[in-house]
């Protein structure tokens, strides 16, 4: 996380054609929000075809790329989102749609992506836990740092040129 909470949190949420109504829905609330300083749209609107991995690798690549802090990313499960989303170095995205499971998303595991599915979770509870959601923040001196550091050990190494 770069600014996060001190400043507002940088948000960029992203869909595919399962997800429009809660993209929607969820992109409004961020935006009445203010612990959130920006919200980064990136698609897809309503008609548009665009399969769930390329969404959600283009959010999760502005993460990763520091230009914002945390993604939301809504399919119908929730799931394709996420598996695709962790193709990108240094994300960490997990599927959420219980409480105690996006608390610890934040505090055990420090994910920078949530996503949900808009054929699993209702919308009210969606929005609960998004605005839940905002008020975690990973502690770097907590227990759980040294294990999120063991994720990261196990990121691939780049690629060397030949
Ligand atoms: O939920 C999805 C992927 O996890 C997506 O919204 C629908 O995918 P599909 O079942 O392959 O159409």
């Amino acid at each position: 996380m770069s600014a996060g909470a001190a400043e507002g949190w940088r948000i960029v949420i992203g869909n595919d054609e399962a997800g429009v109504e809660y993209k929607d829905a969820l992109k409004a609330m961020l935006e009445a929000d203010s612990r959130v300083a920006s919200v980064l749209d990136v698609g897809v609107g309503a008609g548009d075809t665009t399969a769930y991995p390329h969404v959600a690798v283009d959010a999760a690549r502005k993460v990763a790329q520091g230009e914002a802090d945390r993604a939301l990313l809504i399919c119908g499960t929730g799931l394709g989102v996420a598996i695709a989303a962790n193709k990108v170095p240094g994300i960490r995205a997990v599927t959420a749609h219980d409480g105690y499971s996006v608390e610890r998303s934040v505090l055990s595991n420090n994910a920078q992506v949530l996503t949900m599915g808009q054929r699993v979770v209702g919308l009210e509870l969606a929005k609960k836990l998004v605005g839940e959601w905002l008020g975690y923040r990973f502690d770097e001196a907590s227990a759980s740092a040294a294990k999120v550091d063991a994720i990261c050990s196990y990121e691939p190494e780049p690629t060397k040129a030949v």
